[in-house]
């Protein structure tokens, strides 16, 4: 990748030699979804130069604003850092962000870090089932980007309390009635296989937002097995819940049930990957790549 350099898991870890997150198990327990093994190790070898690198990006927008605004002869108003992540269905976006989420608060915790995914601009199941969507779910036609376009606007106009729709995997669905809340917050942090997607023409860049991106990479292979072993979690976490989506999946044979998942991996998210969402990596500020066991193996970081 011409314009990224690359690092290997200790060349990273060595930008940053002292160890400033200092966060304990217990606050790691917090942000393992479903399970996961993210460690200690992770923490101090990748996230504590990822957060350092990100200070000075960060600090880097605030002069730019500052002097902007000077120019402009406006008062500030303040503006939150966006950073988008993105990479396949099920490579391990929400499990990052909320690591980071939770980092960057315990390192400035003076800074309000909201954490969330888009989701939520799929259109519900109703509605994708009258546009015949429904096997098309996650791919670019599936989303209200101009629902996404105006949320963001809104969020860098400084608004105060700005809602948005939420998605529920275990229901396979946009949750009816229930919104999330964005009140100015200091750093945005914004997941999903859509952020670095570019739109039909006319639409607004969701990335075009963003002050940070990274994506998150992994061999295919690699991606249906973690889909595969979350699919299983969810079963075994809906087993005896008759209102979700997966309830018959859950109480039926295991082989068939597996067999569907595998057929979705085909036919819709690796699909997916493959023509929308791998294309977008060589947009991404910075590139994440694992290997067996989740763990990080190689950093990319973009020119500027
Ligand atoms: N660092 C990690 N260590 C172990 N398991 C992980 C890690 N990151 C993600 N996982 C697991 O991989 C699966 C997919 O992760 P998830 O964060 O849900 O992906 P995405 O948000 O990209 O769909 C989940 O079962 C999750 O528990
Ligand atoms: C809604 C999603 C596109 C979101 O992706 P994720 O946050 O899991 O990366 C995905 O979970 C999804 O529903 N894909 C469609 C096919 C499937 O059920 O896996």
């Amino acid at each position: 990748m011409k314009n990224y350099t690359s690092f290997k898991r200790n060349e990273w870890a060595k930008l940053v030699p002292k160890n400033k997150a200092n966060i304990t198990k217990e606050e790691l327990a917090q942000i393992k979804s479903l399970g996961d093994v993210v460690d200690l190790t992770d923490v101090h070898e990748i996230y504590t130069s990822l957060i350092s690198y990100l200070h000075l990006v960060y600090q880097d927008k605030q002069q730019a604003r500052q002097a902007q605004i000077k120019f402009l002869h406006k008062s500030f108003e303040p503006a939150p850092f966006i950073i988008g992540i993105s990479g396949s269905v099920a490579v391990g976006k929400s499990t990052t962000a909320r690591l980071l989420q939770l980092l960057l608060q315990r390192t400035y915790p003076d800074l309000k870090v909201h954490l969330m995914t888009t989701d939520g601009f799929i259109y519900p199941n109703k509605e994708l089932e009258r546009q015949g969507l429904m096997s098309r779910k996650g791919f670019p036609e599936s989303y209200n980007m101009a629902l996404l376009s105006n949320f963001l606007r809104d969020v860098l106009s400084g608004k105060k309390d700005i809602v948005y729709p939420l998605y529920s995997q275990e229901l396979s669905d946009i949750v009816p009635g229930k919104y999330g809340h964005v009140k100015n917050p200091d750093i945005l942090i914004i997941e999903g296989i859509n952020t670095l997607q570019l739109p039909e023409s006319g639409q607004v860049v969701t990335s075009d937002f963003f002050d940070f991106s990274i994506y998150i990479d992994a061999e295919e292979d690699l991606i249906e097995k973690w889909y595969m072993q979350r699919f299983q979690k969810i079963l075994k976490l809906n087993k005896n819940k008759p209102d979700n989506f997966y309830y018959q999946m859950a109480n039926g044979p295991l082989d068939q049930a597996m067999q569907f998942a595998e057929e979705v991996w085909q036919m819709v998210n690796l699909v997916n990957l493959r023509e929308y969402i791998a294309p977008t990596k060589e947009r991404a500020s910075l590139i994440l790549h694992k290997t067996d066991g989740h763990l990080i193996d190689k950093i990319y970081l973009r020119h500027i």
